[in-house]
């Protein structure tokens, strides 16, 4: 097998997002459910005749040596040469984005995962998924999540992870046209960081409809929507719809719906001013059983 087109990297939303604490480096502790949506950007790979790797489109605001792709499959390129001895063949990857920068929707650490799955199956190289989730976080704390690939109750700062049943919705997502860059929420000093922590229990006991997915808060949206005023705006919006909320550090809002009809109803009525879109919750990551179980990967 010499590549793999078409792979999805799926969005996440926070369904909750709580502070808990802050550790001695100053990262914060979160408790956090990570649902997989079916929006996704796409990759393609190649194996190359040297051994570089090389993206081979423009991303727009990320230059080739900084994209997480390009870093997570050096990373495991270099992992393979550690164990075996000998670097294996580069990797040509095409990147074709869907999923907003700054989003709050995982996409750059979705893209980093599913570059990890795709070059663990293309070079043969037999890590299991808990040693890919371990080379993949230092690049970012949403990275094991997606790994992961099912619904999760995260702690930590992201990468202590428990299955749990999340509900079964449709969702409907606001972009509000600005990227939030998540430093400057992290360190805001209005910034709630003494959340009382909860248990997956408590979280569990919601997830049987869509109008009870309302379990908790994001902490970090009140910061998010004083600076950046239109994610408030898309929040105030989405509120006289149902329980509007803020995924990840922002910006993208959303709110969860049991049909498909009463998403579009939404959608319908969305200001033309926004980009939104449906999603339904996804149980596993799409590439689950082809690639990360390595069983009958399709060419
Ligand atoms: C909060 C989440 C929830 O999913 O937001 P999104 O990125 O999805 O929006 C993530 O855990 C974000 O993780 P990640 O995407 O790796 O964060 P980075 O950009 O590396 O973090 C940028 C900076 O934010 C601060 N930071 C980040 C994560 C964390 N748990 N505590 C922090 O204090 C740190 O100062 C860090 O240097
Ligand atoms: N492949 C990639 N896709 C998106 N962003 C990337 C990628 N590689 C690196 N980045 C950087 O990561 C930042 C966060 O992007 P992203 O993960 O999409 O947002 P968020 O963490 O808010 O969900 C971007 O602003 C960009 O600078």
């Amino acid at each position: 097998m010499r590549s793999l087109h078409d792979c999805p990297a799926p969005a996440k939303l926070n369904l909750f997002l709580h502070v808990t604490g802050r550790r001695a480096d100053g990262y914060h502790l979160l408790q956090s459910v990570f649902q997989l949506i079916d929006r996704a950007d796409r990759l393609h790979f190649d194996l190359r005749d040297d051994d570089q790797i090389r993206r081979t489109n423009d991303v727009a605001g990320v230059p080739e040596e900084q994209d997480l792709v390009v870093r997570a499959l050096r990373l495991l390129q270099a992992e393979f040469a550690r164990r075996h001895g000998r670097l294996p063949p580069g990797i040509s990857v095409r990147v074709d984005k869907v999923l907003p920068m700054g989003g709050g929707l995982g996409g750059g650490s979705s893209d980093a995962a599913t570059a990890l799955m795709a070059a663990n199956a293309l070079w043969q190289a037999g890590l299991s998924r808990e040693e890919l989730m371990a080379l993949g976080l230092p690049l970012g704390a949403d990275i094991p999540f997606f790994l992961f690939g099912e619904t999760a109750f995260a702690e930590g700062v992201g990468e202590a992870l428990q299955a749990v049943p999340g509900p079964d919705c449709w969702y409907v997502v606001i972009e509000p046209g600005v990227a939030v860059p998540t430093p400057a929420i992290f360190s805001a000093p209005d910034l709630t960081r003494d959340s009382k922590p909860v248990k997956i229990a408590d979280f569990s006991s919601h997830t049987d409809s869509c109008s009870t997915v309302g379990f908790g808060k994001n902490d970090l949206q009140d910061v998010a929507m004083r600076l950046f005023p239109p994610v408030a705006e898309a929040v105030e919006w989405l509120s006289s719809h149902g329980d509007a909320r803020m995924t990840g550090s922002g910006a993208c809002v959303f709110c969860a719906f049991s049909s498909e009809d009463a998403a579009d109803q939404v959608l319908a009525q969305v200001p033309g001013k926004w980009t939104a879109w449906k999603a339904k919750s996804l149980k596993t990551h799409p590439l689950m059983k082809s690639l990360l179980q390595n069983q009958g990967v399709v060419e």
